[in-house]
């Protein structure tokens, strides 16, 4: 399914971003502000922008009936107030589709043993923590079956196994994915293309490989890069001198 972005603006936080992705993993990296949470805001509708819109497979996403059921999306609002059980807070990703209690319980217990969770089934999503909430989040977001998944900071609070295991899983769903991410060498990983922002601007779009280049990096993150490869997987990799760039 194909997402794009044409133009947004939001007044006075981003300018004229147009990016698109299209059964791959797309990734938006920059600095802290630069507006990344803002333009996935407007492409789950959490935000209408001041001029662009958003389109998926051409439809504009403010007149799409089913993207509920199309799009999930894992924010950084994504929250659960109420003490439901892990299997509840799962079982919400059924809601945008008819229901079927026998097929929906084995969605469910399927998404948890993914995120590998299936011994918390009955515990109190309060009770949880902040690593493995954030992986019953994910399992609502997988039990929903979406075609567009967009996600803001996934590997928020998650250790580096887990961190791996969510971003495969992410890629090995098959479906377009459009992630925020800060950990750059995460995003070289696993990402097909990246788009990079600095103050509510495009800078920079490519393969990980055009994009994330020392000069690149010291420009918009003002920090010194060394690229070498991954010694198994051959992807660019970064290593950061401890001094600022001016
Ligand atoms: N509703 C709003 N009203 C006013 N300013 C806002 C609003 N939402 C975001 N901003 C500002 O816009 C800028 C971009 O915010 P955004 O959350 O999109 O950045 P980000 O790149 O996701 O940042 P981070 O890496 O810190 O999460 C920030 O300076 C933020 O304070």
């Amino acid at each position: 399914m194909r997402v794009e972005a044409d133009g947004l603006t939001v007044q006075g936080i981003i300018t004229d971003i147009t990016l698109a992705a299209c059964d791959e993993v797309v990734g938006i990296v920059g600095p802290n502000g630069s507006g990344k949470s803002t333009t996935l805001r407007c492409v789950y509708r959490a935000m209408k922008p001041d001029a662009g819109a958003v389109l998926i497979d051409g439809v504009n996403v403010h007149k799409r009936q089913q993207l509920a059921r199309d799009l999930a999306a894992l924010t950084q609002e994504s929250q659960v107030e109420f003490d439901f059980t892990v299997a509840e807070v799962v079982e919400m990703g059924r809601l945008p589709h008819e229901r079927d209690s026998a097929r929906d319980r084995r969605i469910v217990g399927d998404a948890l043993a993914t995120v590998d969770l299936s011994g918390l089934a009955s515990r109190s999503f309060l009770s949880l923590s902040g690593g493995e909430r954030q992986r019953v989040l994910i399992a609502r977001a997988i039990a929903q079956e979406p075609r567009v998944l967009v996600l803001d900071e996934p590997t928020n609070h998650l250790d580096i196994r887990h961190q791996l295991d969510v971003l495969a899983l992410a890629r090995g769903l098959g479906v377009t994915v459009l992630t925020v991410l800060h950990d750059l060498n995460l995003a070289a990983s696993y990402c097909d293309r990246l788009y990079v922002l600095d103050e509510g601007r495009l800078v920079a779009s490519g393969t990980p490989e055009e994009v994330l280049v020392p000069e690149l990096i010291a420009k918009v993150f003002h920090v010194t890069a060394h690229v070498v490869r991954h010694p198994t997987t051959g992807v660019p990799q970064l290593l950061f001198d401890q001094e600022v760039t001016p």
